[in-house]
């Protein structure tokens, strides 16, 4: 087997980019995957049609898929990096370059469970990268080169926009692109519900609210598209939506937005915390 790329911990972002690679060309006999349980393995192999191997039945599948990639993408939760990390350790080549989906895990972190010298970059995807409209945040480690955070993005330039950050910028941008979709997600249920209190019936109230964020997204998505300009052209002067607006402005949506926002940011902080603090303690 071919391997270019062994996704370690293949859920929902780790799975996310498995399928925008694949959308955008990535031949499947390129990667291979690993997953905790033998029935998730089962489900994706037949999905994806790549090969999949299960934690649960060979302990040793994180370090099986790793050897010979040219690139790792580990994306299993936060607390569980390290292990993986040091799963793979010992059969990583000195040229493989591996990434982290991880929020909250430093480059230091990572980089101290892994050989000395391995080229590391870590990332903040979000889940539309399957769709080739996802934002991917990226900085790169301690000895990463220009070669390596090039050749990332190259792969990655199929799943929608990569930006380079500084790294003490990552979590701003897990708590906006990271969760953002999230946060989308949330306005489209919301609008929802407030069709359902306006009287329309569920199904409905949803199909009005899903199509309506889609269809806004759409636009946004334009060249060149500016969200004020865009919602100043929706917001006739005396009209209905004005008095919406006035109601969200009023109320501080705006503020409560940046208050999420902060909160994610701040949870991002913690964990970074706690995975040290659990470190020592073990
Ligand atoms: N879900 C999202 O939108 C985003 C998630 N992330 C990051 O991605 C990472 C994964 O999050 P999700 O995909 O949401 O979680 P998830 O629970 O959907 O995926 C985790 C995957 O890891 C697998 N796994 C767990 N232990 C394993 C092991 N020892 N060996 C092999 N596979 C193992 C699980 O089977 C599962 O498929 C997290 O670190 C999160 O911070 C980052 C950006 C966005
Ligand atoms: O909720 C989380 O922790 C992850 C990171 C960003 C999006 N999902």
């Amino acid at each position: 087997m071919s391997k270019q790329i062994a996704f370690l911990g293949t859920g929902s972002m780790n799975g996310a980019i498995m399928g925008g690679l694949l959308a955008a060309g990535f031949p499947k006999t390129d990667i291979v995957a690993t997953v905790r349980r033998r029935e998730s393995a089962s489900e994706i192999a037949s999905r994806y049609g790549v090969a999949v191997m299960a934690w649960d039945e060979e302990e040793d599948s994180n370090a099986q898929a790793a050897r010979g990639a040219a690139t790792v993408v580990i994306g299993v939760k936060p607390v569980g990096v390290a292990a993986v990390a040091r799963e793979i350790a010992p059969v990583l080549s000195p040229s493989t370059v591996v990434v982290s989906v991880a929020a909250a895990v430093s480059i230091e972190q990572l980089e101290r469970e892994l050989p000395e010298g391995q080229p590391v970059i870590r990332t903040m995807p979000n889940t539309p990268a399957r769709l080739g409209k996802g934002v991917v945040a990226l900085s790169a480690g301690t000895h990463a080169t220009r070669e390596h955070v090039a050749k990332v993005q190259k792969m990655f330039s199929g799943l929608g926009l990569v930006v380079e950050v500084p790294e003490a910028q990552i979590a701003a941008a897990s708590a906006i692109s990271g969760s953002g979709p999230a946060y989308a997600f949330y306005l489209a249920e919301a609008m929802a519900k407030a069709g359902e209190a306006l009287g329309l019936d569920a199904g409905l109230a949803l199909r009005l609210a899903r199509e309506t964020v889609v269809g806004a997204g759409y636009m946004l998505d334009e060249p060149g598209a500016d969200p004020v300009a865009l919602r100043k052209a929706v917001t006739s002067p005396k009209g209905t939506t004005e008095q919406a607006i006035r109601v969200f402005d009023e109320r501080g949506l705006p503020a409560i937005i940046a208050d999420g926002a902060r909160a994610a940011l701040a949870r991002s902080e913690q964990i970074t915390r706690e995975l040290d603090a659990a470190r020592e303690g073990a």
